[in-house]
């Protein structure tokens, strides 16, 4: 069996077919995703909120995402494994590099990083460095406070082209895929057009080259609550197998997300 690698992903979204991701945190969720044939595994800061039942995800810490991606890593052995930077773990050049090594350490293939064009030079820097990067645009949780709460981004004009302004500098800067959660559909369309890496959509729409969920809303079991473009696929058969097969599925024949799973 051949591993997920970044050609591949890159691959995929040439040859138009859907990428498919979730969220795993332990070993054996991530052997379940794996075998089933998610593409991508995120260690996710989310697991602040869906493993601790947290408000936000800001008080993950680095040690935190390392653990679990060691257990991930350990139970994968397709799926293309990313990590995500915790709050205030890339704010300077010098702490951006211990923390990737950290995560690249435990397992991870690549780091995930929130943010826009201030990102570029760490971008950069981390290439340089062997460390490939995913950015995430749009609603970024580690800005919830900024935001004043979790709200959709890029819904007038001017916030959209600074969006799509910066997945363009972002890609440019060597980034090899960019993640946009909770964007108005049409804006995501055209940043996946824009962009020539892969954008994995997370509430964008169905026109991203890919769709990530976090796993306890796939299952329909998040403590805190479902955000309206997650959907419970646990619903249908009441098999975790075949809930995975049913998102894969979905994914692959843009039946998800639909328009109620979107925002216009
Ligand atoms: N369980 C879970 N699922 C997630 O998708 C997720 C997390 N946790 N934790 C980290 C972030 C936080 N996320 C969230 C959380 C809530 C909304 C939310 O309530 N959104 C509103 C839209 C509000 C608006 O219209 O502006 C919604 O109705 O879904 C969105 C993203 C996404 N991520
Ligand atoms: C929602 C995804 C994209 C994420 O960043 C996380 O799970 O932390
Ligand atoms: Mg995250």
């Amino acid at each position: 069996m051949k591993k997920v690698t970044t050609s591949t992903l890159l691959d995929m979204k040439k040859n138009g077919q859907k990428i498919t991701a979730l969220t795993a945190y332990d070993a054996s969720f991530a052997k379940l995703f794996d075998e089933q044939g998610v593409d991508v595994l995120l260690i996710g800061d989310s697991l602040g909120m869906v493993l601790l039942g947290e408000d936000d995800t800001l008080t993950v810490t680095i040690e935190d995402i390392a653990y679990h991606t060691r257990a991930v890593k350990r139970g994968t052995q397709r799926a293309f494994v990313v990590a995500d930077m915790p709050f205030m773990s890339y704010a300077t050049p010098e702490q951006t590099y211990t923390n990737a090594a950290t995560l690249m350490a435990a397992g991870a293939s690549m780091v995930k990083l929130e943010g826009g064009d201030w990102l570029a030079e760490t971008i950069k820097g981390l290439n340089q460095r062997g460390v490939p990067v995913c950015a995430h645009l749009g609603l970024t949780p580690q800005s919830v406070h900024v935001f004043g709460g979790f709200k959709v981004q890029g819904r007038d004009d001017l916030q959209a082209e600074q969006l799509l302004e910066q997945a363009q500098t972002l890609a440019k800067a060597g980034a090899q895929m960019l993640v946009l959660e909770c964007v108005p559909s049409s804006l995501a369309q055209k940043i996946t057009q824009a962009v020539d890496i892969p954008v994995i959509g997370i509430g964008a729409g169905v026109a991203c080259d890919g769709q990530i969920l976090v796993m306890h809303d796939m299952f329909g079991i998040s403590a805190n609550y479902m955000p309206k473009f997650s959907k419970n696929y646990l619903q249908q058969s009441g098999d975790m197998r075949q809930a995975v097969v049913d998102f894969i599925t979905e994914v692959r024949e843009g039946v998800f997300p639909g328009e109620q799973h979107s925002f216009n």
